[in-house]
């Protein structure tokens, strides 16, 4: 069975965060296990607070993991400051991690910040060298190309514009679009667009890092990234188009529609 690990922050609704990575890595059928850097107190109507873990006990998480059992493919996603995003970066250097997919956290959709806007340097210089994916969402796009990412053709052009600095493919995530949910990957100096039909549905809390895992998972499990990102892109179709109706705001995915 395909080992994956996910390093990010927990979201006591369970929508989000390391709760969604293990559930869409469970219904991956394969074994998941997970490196906790903030504790959200959030439900589906927004995050009421955040605690960061000290960075010395994320390194701890990390060091018990690949001292034990090795990862075939890790997912990052929440890292809110420098110390933690530093001590990630030293640790899967020193244990040479692989098939590295980062979704570059910035803000909820509810509009909270998960990540310090003074961060964002940190992340690009030491993990997204690490990373054979990165995931942004089109204002995280924004922040990373400098340039405002607002329809389909911004978004390729982020794609391109990010692209050039990392040695990682780029998906630009599409799922605030209006009348699509298509994404934009960038790989090998190539754009490729996966068409996405838009699922009429409220419900869709934690479809970024659903996807990223499934990705991550999908990776481990031998695939190339175009074709881990199109399994995974269907996965979430079906996980958003189950329609479960949880929560008094923007409910959580239903991972079991397929088992
Ligand atoms: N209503 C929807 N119908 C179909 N796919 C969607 C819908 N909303 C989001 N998606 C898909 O979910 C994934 C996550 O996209 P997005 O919502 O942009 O990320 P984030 O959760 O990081 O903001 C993308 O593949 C996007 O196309
Ligand atoms: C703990 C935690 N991590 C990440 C997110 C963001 O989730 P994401 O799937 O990117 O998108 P939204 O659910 O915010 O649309 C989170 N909320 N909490």
């Amino acid at each position: 069975m395909e080992k994956l690990l996910t390093i990010a922050g927990s979201d006591s609704s369970g929508g989000a965060g390391i709760q969604a990575d293990l559930k869409t890595f469970a219904a991956h059928k394969t074994y998941g296990m997970s490196v906790i850097t903030s504790v959200t107190a959030q439900n589906t109507k927004g995050v009421i607070d955040v605690i960061d873990l000290p960075g010395e006990f994320v390194g701890k998480q990390l060091d018990a993991v690949f001292t034990d059992i090795f990862p075939d493919a890790i997912k990052i996603g929440m890292v809110s400051n420098e110390e933690i995003i530093e001590i990630i970066a030293e640790k899967l250097k020193q244990y040479n991690g692989k098939n590295i997919v980062v979704d570059p956290v910035m803000v909820s959709t509810s509009g909270s910040n998960l990540m310090k806007s003074s961060a964002t340097r940190t992340l690009v210089q030491k993990i997204f060298p690490l990373a054979d994916i990165i995931t942004p969402n089109m204002s995280e796009a924004s922040v990373l190309s400098g340039i405002e990412v607002k329809d389909k053709e911004d978004m390729e052009k982020a794609a391109k514009i990010i692209g050039e600095f990392i040695k990682g493919a780029v998906l630009v995530k599409g799922g605030h679009l209006e009348d699509s949910a298509d994404d934009v990957l960038y790989i090998d100096g190539k754009i490729h667009w996966l068409k996405g039909e838009r699922i009429d549905n409220p419900n869709t809390h934690g479809t970024g890092c659903t996807l990223s895992s499934a990705i991550a998972a999908n990776i481990a499990k031998g695939m190339d990234i175009l074709t881990a990102v199109e399994e995974a892109k269907q996965y979430l179709w079906g996980a958003i188009n189950a329609k479960l109706d949880i929560g008094k705001g923007r409910g959580p995915l239903n991972h079991l529609y397929n088992i």
